[in-house]
Parts: C-alpha cells; structure tokens; sequence
C-alpha cells in the first residue's frame, strides 16, 4: 500500500460526538491548494477515511468504516457490533487501534485532531485546546449534559493517546451568534440573565453551517443571498431559519433540551411540568455524564423522555414503520407528537423569513430526515399550503442518490424541497 508521504503526513481527524454515536472522519490537505493564493478562510481538504459509531445509548455499539481512497485501506464495514465498544471513549480507542492496524495512515501524521463540542456558550469561533479552553468548556457541561462531557472526555483521550498533534474545539453554538436580540432574550429579569448568561444560544450549528453552504452551491446562489428553512433530525432534534446566509432563529435554547423532542430529550414543555412531575425534580444528581452534575428533573427530561418514553425505543426507524398502525398506537403517537411539533417551527420560521417571496428551500437532515421518506412526505403533505411540493417516487429513491443534494419536490419553479446528507465532521 503505497501512499505518498507528501500527501498523507498533514492528517487532520475530525471528531464528532453525538448524543447517540461517534462519528470520525480522515482529512488531508487538498495538495493542489496554495494557501498564499487565496483570501478564503476555508482550505479545501480531501477525505481519507469516515468511521461512524452508533447505538452508544442502546448497546451494543454498531461500527462503520470506509476508505474514500482505494490504497488507504481495503477494509469496508457496514454496521458490525461491538461488544468493546461501550461510550464514546471506548470508540474512539476503538477508531484509532483500527486505524493503526487495518489503513497505511500512521498516527505520528496526525497533525491536527478537530472536536465538535456543541456548548461554546459566548465562544464566537473554534479554540485550541488549553487549560483555560478546556475548563470554560467544562465550565459549560451542565448546560448540554448529554455532549460537553462526553466531548471533552474523547478530547482527553485523544490528548493521551495522539499527543503531538493539536487539539481544537469547534462549536455547534458558533453559527448561531448572528441570533437577534429579541430572539435570543428570554423574557426574566435582564441583570439575572445577562450575569448568568442565560439566553438563547442554538446548536447543530456545524450541521447547519455545511448544509448552508451545500445547498446554496446546489441552487447556485450566493451564501449571503441563500433563505432556508432547515431540520436536522437526529436523535437530538432542531429546526433553524436561516436568512441571508445568517441563523435568525433556531429551535434549541439555553441548552439542547429545548424545541423538538428527540431520542430520549421530551423538548419543550411548560416549565412549571419541572415542579409538578417530582417534588424531588430539583435535587442534583450526578448520574448524566461523569463530572456533570445536573438536577433529577435534567436527567428526566434529557435522558428518560422523547420517544424512548412514549414508544420505548430509541429507533425513529422502528416509530417510522410500525406508525399509523391500530397495533402500535404508541408509536403512532410518537410519530404524530414529531410532526405536530416540526409543523409548528416551520410555521413559524416560514412567516420569520418573509414566506413565499424570500424563501429558497426546506431541507430535511441528520439520521431521520435523510433516511425517513415516510417523516417526510407527512410533513410536506401538510406545507403544501404554503407552496412545497413533493414527488413520492423520488422521496423514496433518496437512499439511491449518492448527491449531497436531492430535490425531492419534482417542481422545477420556486421554493425547493431538499434532502442534504449533512457531514459535520468535514466543517
Ligand atoms: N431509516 C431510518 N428511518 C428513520 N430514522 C432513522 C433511520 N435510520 C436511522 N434513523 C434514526 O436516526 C437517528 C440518529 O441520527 P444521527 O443524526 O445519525 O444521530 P446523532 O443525533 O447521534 O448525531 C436515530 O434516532 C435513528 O433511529
Ligand atoms: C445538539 C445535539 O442535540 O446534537 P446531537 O443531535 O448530535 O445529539
Ligand atoms: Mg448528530
């Protein structure tokens, strides 16, 4: 396997610890890039290899991996269980014993190890890792109890187990610092606000900054003249509205918890639920995440709601196809309670952005909305009121398409209706 070694000894890993999965992808540096010759912020890069692990909640922990280079690796796996594979730490030990052992790439080339770390709180860009970046970040565990631990956790391991190369977080909080002020203010006193800095912050920005980016290439517009109405449905949940470019709201707040439900997340509900459910829901629990303390009501409705609660299994595929059914009414119920809850942020968002005059497109994303034709057709169904359209055929061939970018509205005027396979870990 012989492997250019100007090509291949800049490798840059990126991390990206989901609530439910660690997915892991190989860059190097575009060789034919000149930095010099550029003003652009972005380099372009090429990729190597893409391991993903799913299941982490609901072992035992399935395994991916695939080279996009042919004499990097012959190996393919398509979801193989693991039984070693326990958290997020376990699989990243996993991803680079397998790396070491089954690809020509070699560890000591690793220059540069890229975490997605979803809480940044007032971080407006990425940071080195350092004493004082990591603690801030760890300073910021109780507000995304399900993934700043978890994140810093696989950052350690990676600082032991690749300790030359340098580590830096970037965050899903990043994109969404263009929120206006009226839309991230929560209606409390202001001085507790402000001091404690409880606001809306918005997450899966990474996500929504690569499918940005995606469809305005696909619609062959400018980013900065690009409107769109975006999900990413994964076993955490949001919409965004995106105007010009810019995030202008977002459905998660403070922390992940808030906006739509998600695997094991109940999203929102009455603050008062919190003093109704439990009289001990106040009490702190340490339970969510090592070196996370959180209150039993957090732990409740992050880790013990969504549709784990309602249809008892943290799948949306199993929901997806059982839904509508007299025999599984509560997966039928789980599935309603999703789209009821979408509709009400695309409502919403739609008449935010300046309805049909200004908006591009609505783009379905993550694990659900790229893999569900079932989710997306009722939710078109019901925007057909405003204008979106959907083609069935072409809705239940997207798995067949290997484009970034589907259209799946089969309309060739006005706004779209777009699949994107987002990819986190390549921003
Ligand atoms: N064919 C499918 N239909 C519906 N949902 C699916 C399908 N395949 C996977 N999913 C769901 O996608 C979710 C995982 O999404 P993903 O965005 O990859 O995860 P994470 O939120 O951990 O980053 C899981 O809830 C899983 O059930
Ligand atoms: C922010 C968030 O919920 O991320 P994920 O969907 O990866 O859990
Ligand atoms: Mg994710």
């Amino acid at each position: 396997m012989a492997v250019k070694e100007n090509s291949h000894d800049k490798l840059i890993l990126s991390v990206n610890a989901g609530s439910s999965s660690l997915k892991i992808s190989v860059f190097a540096p575009d060789p034919a890039y000149s930095s010099s010759a550029s003003n652009s912020d972005t380099q372009p890069v090429t990729l190597l290899v893409t391991a993903s692990i799913d299941g982490l909640t609901t072992l035992p922990a399935r395994f991916s991996f695939a080279a996009a280079v042919l004499d990097i690796s012959s190996k393919k796996i398509k979801k193989e269980e693991v039984d070693e594979i326990k958290d997020h730490e376990s699989g990243f030990q996993y991803f680079v014993r397998f790396l070491t052992e089954h690809t020509c790439l070699e560890k000591r080339h690793i220059r540069h190890v890229c975490h997605r770390v979803v809480h940044g709180g007032d971080y407006p860009g990425p940071v080195l890792i350092s004493c004082e970046s990591y603690h801030h970040i760890e300073s910021l565990s109780d507000l995304a109890p399900l993934h700043n631990g978890r994140a810093l956790i696989v950052i350690e391991a990676c600082l032991k187990i690749i300790p030359d190369a340098d580590s830096i977080a970037f965050f899903d909080s990043m994109f969404h610092v263009s929120l206006p002020n009226c839309v991230s203010t929560y209606a409390i006193d202001q001085s507790v606000a402000v001091s404690k800095g409880l606001r809306k912050y918005g997450f899966h920005g990474l996500s929504y900054s690569y499918i940005l980016r995606a469809v305005a290439a696909h619609l062959n517009k400018p980013i900065e003249k690009t409107t769109l109405v975006v999900m990413h449905l994964g076993s955490g949940a949001s919409v965004c509205a995106i105007r010009d470019g810019k995030s202008v709201d977002v459905s998660m707040g403070l922390t992940p918890l808030d906006g739509l439900p998600g695997a094991t997340r109940s999203g929102e509900v009455d603050p008062s639920l919190i003093f109704h459910y439990t009289n001990s829901a106040s009490r702190i629990s340490r339970r969510a995440a090592e070196s996370v303390e959180i209150t039993d009501a957090e732990e409740i409705l992050n880790k013990h709601s969504g549709w784990k609660a309602l249809a008892g299994t943290e799948d949306f595929a199993v929901i997806a196809e059982r839904a509508g059914s007299v025999d599984y009414p509560k997966e039928t119920l789980a599935f309603e309670l999703l789209i009821d809850r979408i509709l009400g942020y695309i409502g919403s968002y739609f008449l935010k952005l300046g309805g049909v005059a200004r908006v591009d497109a609505l783009v379905f994303s993550g694990g659900i909305g790229e893999r569900s034709a079932r989710l997306r057709s009722a939710i078109i169904e019901r925007c057909k009121c405003v204008g979106f359209n959907i083609n069935e055929k072409t809705n239940e061939e997207v798995e067949n398409k290997e484009s970034v970018v589907v259209e799946i509205d089969g309309c060739h005027e006005g706004m779209k209706t777009l699949v994107c396979r987002t990819d986190e870990q390549v921003v």
